[in-house]
């Protein structure tokens, strides 16, 4: 796996930004089993709490296109050090993200950490809790 060139794609997929509100872009790709890219961007609206995290965006594009299970999530932004997901976002990276899967986080001067979900959101809720 080449995390410059997941970084590089989640810059490309971050010009597709939605943000007339915070003028604050970010792209966001997967790199599903497959080794299929699936780029996300962060879509803003009016009603300002209906904004969807490129993160988001790209995890329910994969989803939607019969992708769930994914090497590795790459995450870019302006920020002064590599870009932190919201805790929506991280729950939802929770739900599809192994243990194993890389969490990549950038900024645009080159900024970038390696992380887990277990990290970003340590005893997340799952599945696994739910009696049935
Ligand atoms: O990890 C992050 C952090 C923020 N945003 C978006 C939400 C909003 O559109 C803008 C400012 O918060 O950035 C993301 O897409 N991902
Ligand atoms: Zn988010």
């Amino acid at each position: 796996m080449d995390v410059k060139q997941l970084v590089e794609q989640a810059i490309k997929a971050r010009e597709s930004a939605y943000v007339p509100y915070s003028n604050f872009k970010v792209g966001a790709v997967l790199l599903t089993d497959e080794d299929e890219v699936v780029e996300g961007c962060n879509i803003e609206n009016a009603s300002y709490g209906l904004t969807n995290c490129a993160e988001r965006t790209a995890i329910f594009k994969a989803v939607s296109q019969g992708q769930k299970n994914f090497k590795a999530i790459a995450v870019v932004g302006d920020t002064e050090g590599p870009i932190s997901p919201c805790g929506a976002c991280r729950q939802v990276m929770a739900e599809f993200c192994a243990p194993e899967t890389k969490v990549i986080l950038a900024n645009l001067k080159g900024n970038v950490v390696e992380t887990s979900i277990e990290e970003l959101l340590p005893g997340f809720f799952s599945s696994k809790d739910l009696n049935k």
